[in-house]
């Protein structure tokens, strides 16, 4: 017996000392991984600056602009500019803020001074306010091009509430008001401040251009905004093609400074931007895309109680508190939500088919809290400034990561903690990738967002910050998402014997000339099915949820890929052989992934407690408190993977 206990322990002291080791060469790595990112966006930096001094429009004459250094933004950051004195006055006396956040000032201080710029900052940090109040401190108006009228609408409501004089001028204003608007943009009193227009507008309108120019001729053009400046590029995750003719702006007034903002753009989404735009050399502020706030989880999605589980979440952990569940389709915003309203919660659908009444009905009933909650599509999206959302849930996961963070960035805009969870369900991936089927890097993006929702150990953070170029410590984390929270719930198992059956599966039904979905490929996996089929199939053993995680990862790593088949109704997703298919012919060759571990109920039993005491969105008590919640906890960690 003594024995066998000196044993154990001399195995346990080995594994602890290889632990240790391996521990290391992680933070080894990762400190390698941060000096090379930085030296990849030093020299993409450096590359930049060759490709725009290389442009045919680029001034050749026009001295290169240094890059503007952390030096250069603690200057834009004081507040003894001649303008100072009126812009802090006007952010408490109009706006009623105490304080800017991070960049605010900075940003405000540049566009003042007349420099260009792209402002990349998290979806509500509030960039409006960068335009808004250079635009009250300045003479004449600034013009303010954003994608949506109802994006409009929104802001000048809210500009109204604090006394501030804005306009519009879109396809549904009257004659007479066009009219007003376009005398004031010539009067040297300056009836308004702001002057909101859609893209199409600026595009079309021969007699807007001309009064353009004439204000800018008087000096009455202050500034140009360009709100969702990342709709410019193809690259961006919203491309607008009237965005594209917005150069001409630039092109008839050079002196007037534009700023263009957006919470989500890479580095050569805003290179296109600029390109497009005819800006010669922005300054780039970029706000850490981090909201510390917001806690990040995704659960796996069982089709059958997802609804049960969300009820549960919404009646328990988020009880009277405002939220949004996202889903995938019009047909689903309204099924939704009239499952819940029979689980006895207030929620109501939002989505592009409606009535735009009805939809602003349902936006004002959730902004003043008589309904607890909006089923929507991406259509209720761009211009909800709430304040204190504490959850955003994911019905079905979003077609990208940029996509993700938009959508769950609606949360928490007060600061206070709020939580994001996606339900990811393995059917919705190819419900997806047949809408995306067209875009070009329609199945990159979704994979990485399959790839997000299928990681087991890396801080959910860090998966985004890849797609913002982003240099990310886990530690930084705070625990505020599933994986730093609870991690390392996962087993690395070897796959290669599963991946090589079901690999067969595919190819025997090929050789049948049969296409199979996945759905198809699950199902004859497990035995189901055609009886000449069950015959010839090595059927698993796997439980379903392992089944699907094993297909998904197969696709994720080029064992499977997507083949697509078009009838006049429909787009067809059938599973094919992909390009590391034949490597498994290859006996040596061998595939790991991580499983969440099968845990036991006395186990599930303690983590749905410990899950409780760590709430994120409810500022105080205890996170599933209700036993409905208590369930849906356990269940979650009872689902494999
Ligand atoms: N300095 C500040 N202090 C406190 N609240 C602020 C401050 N600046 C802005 N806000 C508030 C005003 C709004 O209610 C909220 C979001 O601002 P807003 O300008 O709409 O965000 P945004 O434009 O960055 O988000 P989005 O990308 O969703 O459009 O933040």
């Amino acid at each position: 017996m003594a024995n066998r206990t000196d044993d154990a322990q001399a195995e346990l002291d080995s594994v602890e000392a290889e632990l240790e080791m391996v521990e290391l060469q992680i933070s080894e790595l990762l400190e390698k991984q941060t000096k090379l990112n930085s030296r990849k966006n030093k020299l993409l930096k450096n590359l930049e600056g060759a490709c725009s001094s290389a442009q045919p429009s680029g001034s050749s004459k026009a001295p290169k602009q240094a890059p503007f250094s952390k030096q250069d933004l603690k200057h834009y950051e004081k507040s003894d500019f001649s303008w100072s004195k009126e812009v802090q006055t006007k952010l408490s006396s109009v706006f009623q803020l105490s304080k800017f956040r991070p960049l605010q000032q900075a940003a405000i201080n540049l566009s003042m001074s007349g420099k260009d710029l792209f402002l990349v900052m998290p979806t509500g940090r509030g960039k409006s306010l960068c335009y808004q109040l250079p635009a009250l401190c300045s003479k004449g108006f600034t013009l303010v091009i954003a994608p949506l009228v109802s994006l409009m609408e929104d802001q000048l409501m809210s500009l109204k509430s604090n006394n501030v004089s804005a306009v519009t001028l879109n396809a549904s204003s009257t004659k007479e008001d066009s009219k007003q608007v376009l005398a004031g943009m010539i009067d040297t009193n300056s009836p308004f401040k702001l002057l909101y227009v859609t893209p199409e507008k600026v595009a079309k309108s021969k007699l807007l251009m001309s009064k353009l120019e004439k204000a800018y001729n008087m000096g009455l053009l202050a500034r140009i905004a360009v709100d969702e400046v990342h709709c410019c590029s193809q690259w961006g995750h919203d491309f607008r093609p009237d965005y594209k003719l917005l150069g001409i702006l630039k092109r008839q007034f050079p002196n007037v400074p534009l700023v263009g903002l957006t919470a989500t753009a890479t580095s050569n989404v805003l290179k296109d931007c600029q390109k497009i735009l005819c800006v010669q050399e922005p300054i780039t502020l970029t706000a850490p895309f981090n909201r510390p706030n917001l806690y990040y989880e995704v659960c796996f999605k069982d089709n059958v109680d997802c609804i049960d589980q969300i009820a549960a979440l919404i009646r328990g952990r988020y009880k009277n508190q405002s939220g949004i569940v996202y889903v995938f389709s019009q047909k689903d915003a309204e099924v939704v939500a009239t499952d819940l309203q029979k689980k006895d919660i207030l929620a109501q659908p939002y989505h592009a088919n409606m009535e735009p009444a009805d939809k602003s009905l349902v936006h004002q009933r959730w902004s003043s809290k008589k309904i607890q909650v909006v089923v929507a599509t991406v259509a209720f999206g761009m211009g909800i400034d709430k304040a204190d959302v504490r959850f955003v849930i994911h019905h079905t996961i979003s077609k990208s990561i940029e996509n993700y963070y938009q959508e769950s960035g609606r949360a928490g805009r007060d600061d206070g903690p709020a939580d994001c969870i996606v339900f990811f369900g393995f059917m919705d991936i190819f419900r997806i990738s047949t809408m995306v089927v067209m875009e070009n890097t329609g199945q990159q993006k979704l994979k990485n967002m399959i790839a997000y929702c299928q990681n087991l150990d890396r801080c959910r953070r860090a998966m985004m910050a890849i797609h913002f170029d982003e240099v990310w410590n886990d530690k930084e984390c705070n625990q505020m998402c599933d994986i730093c929270r609870h991690g390392n719930d996962y087993i690395t198992m070897d796959i290669t014997q599963h991946a090589r059956d079901v690999v067969e599966v595919v190819e025997m039904a090929g050789s049948m000339d049969e296409k199979l979905t996945p759905l198809k490929v699950c199902d004859a996996w497990m035995g189901k099915g055609p009886a000449k089929r069950r015959k010839t199939i090595k059927v698993t053993s796997l439980s379903r949820l392992e089944v699907e995680s094993i297909i998904i990862h197969l696709l994720l790593h080029g064992y499977f890929s997507e083949d697509f088949s078009f009838t006049p109704y429909t787009t067809y997703f059938y599973l094919k052989l992909g390009p590391k298919a034949s490597l498994l012919k290859n006996g040596s060759h061998s595939i790991t992934m991580k499983m969440r571990r099968v845990v036991s109920p006395a186990t599930v039993k303690k983590v749905s407690e410990s899950a409780g005491g760590k709430s994120s969105a409810k500022v105080e008590g205890k996170r599933p408190a209700d036993s409905d919640n208590k369930k849906s906890v356990a269940k979650k960690v009872k689902t494999l993977p």
